[in-house]
């Protein structure tokens, strides 16, 4: 484990970006309408989702994980040293990103290092994300606030992240009957996408599909270790939305567990690498509908965990951030990562994860700058001290 410098220096604050989602019935259209804006999602989608969150009383469990990686999160940071404060803000629920940014400002933070809760490049995961910076960013600075805003490398390589999910792994392996381990496969299942979103994604597109099987294989190999032999595993899909007519990542998980019990194969082990907790997709699409397939067919399954809040992955975040910060202070960090792309760039190439819809400012990027304050000065650092006193 890396030792990191009580300062985060030049960041004076952290921020948890994430999704959100509804906190009970009343919520949870106002929710959809906000993920779905401009989106193209037909409305009988819609009603099918909102099914699934009042399934679950209307409330989302993100936000309390959230919550718990934010405890976790502040507990390493305190165990290091570092007493930065740490804010959450969201892409489509309250706490919003902007008021986010806005109380940080307040509080004096005008440089701000993010962690996002997905682990791989895509338009969805990661330059959405940036654009809502990059929003937020422009609207304060229309107040004349200024705020400079980092994130971190992309951690689906990184040896916590991998580590924390094969730790998950081998303990489902382990609640499976001893006679069905040994020739149980392992299915990671990720948020499928539409074709033209993972052909964008990352700088030459086809990374978010790449990035997972490079994570998939790493985290197999991991449990390997661990089980005495390398399971065999399958990538596969959940959370289809769109139109049919337009072709989205698959197999689906449902139609890949029938697969595989009609070629034999006597358990499984699925394992949702693509969702850093259990989001709804995970509670839903796998431990509802995918787990009530194999359940269906007689197919013995068993889910792993999530990283969560594993201390391995809590860790490694905090790592990240004392990496992005040694980039930042213009040094050259160690870098941790498996399998054969290394370590992500920490900040995005220009054109990666291209937005196909409409061009946007996105933050956190070769080509983002800073806005102009209002009354006329940039925000950028070395200016902005002066400007805002
Ligand atoms: C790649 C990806 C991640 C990254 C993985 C990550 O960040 O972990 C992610 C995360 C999430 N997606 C979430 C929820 C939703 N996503 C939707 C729609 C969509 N997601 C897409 C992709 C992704 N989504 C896409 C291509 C669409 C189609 C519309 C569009 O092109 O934008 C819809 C609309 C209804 C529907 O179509 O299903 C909902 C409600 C939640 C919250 C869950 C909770 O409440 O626990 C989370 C974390
Ligand atoms: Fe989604």
């Amino acid at each position: 484990m890396t030792s990191t410098p009580a300062d985060l220096a030049p960041y004076d604050a952290l921020l948890l970006l994430s999704f959100g989602g509804p906190e009970g019935p009343d919520d949870v259209m106002p929710f959809l309408e906000n993920v779905t804006r401009g989106r193209g999602i037909p409305r009988e989608r819609l009603a099918d989702v909102a099914e699934h969150y009042l399934h679950f009383g209307g409330r989302s469990p993100i936000n309390d994980q959230n919550r718990a990686l934010l405890a976790a999160l502040s507990t390493e940071l305190g165990s290091r040293g570092v007493d930065l404060p740490l804010y959450w803000g969201n892409r489509n629920w309250d706490p919003y990103l902007t008021d986010t940014l806005r109380e940080a400002h307040e509080a004096g933070a005008r440089r701000v290092l993010a962690v996002i809760t997905s682990a791989y490049s895509s338009y969805s995961g990661c330059r959405q994300y940036r654009e809502d910076v990059a929003a937020s960013v422009i609207a304060l600075a229309a107040e004349g606030r200024a705020v400079e805003v980092d994130k971190v490398r992309h951690y689906f390589n990184t040896p916590g992240f991998v580590g924390a999910n094969a730790d998950g792994v081998v303990a489902a392996y382990g609640r499976l009957e001893p006679g069905l381990r040994e020739g149980a496969r392992l299915v990671f299942v990720t948020h499928s996408v539409p074709d033209v979103m993972e052909e964008a994604s990352g700088p030459a597109g086809g990374a978010y599909s790449e990035q997972h099987r490079q994570a998939c294989a790493a985290v197999a190999e991991e449990a390997g270790r661990a089980l005495g032999t390398t399971p065999a595993w399958d990538l596969v899909y959940c959370s289809r939305s769109g139109p049919p007519t337009q072709p989205w990542l698959e197999p689906d998980v449902n139609d890949h567990l029938r697969a595989l019990h009609a070629q034999g194969v006597p358990a499984v082990v699925v394992s949702p690498v693509g969702f850093v907790s259990d989001h709804m997709e995970v509670v839903f699409d796998i431990d509802t509908e995918a787990e009530e397939t194999a359940r269906e067919i007689g197919l013995p399954f068993q889910r792993a965990a999530t990283v969560g809040t594993a201390p391995a992955f809590v860790a490694q975040l905090v790592d990240l951030m004392a990496e992005r910060a040694e980039v930042a202070r213009g040094g050259q960090p160690g870098q941790p990562a498996l399998g054969p792309w290394g370590p992500s760039h920490s900040v995005c190439p220009v054109g990666c994860c291209r937005n196909t819809r409409a061009e946007k400012p996105a933050a956190c990027g070769e080509d983002w700058q800073q806005p102009v304050l209002a009354g006329g000065t940039t925000g950028a650092a070395g200016g902005r001290d002066a400007v805002l006193g």
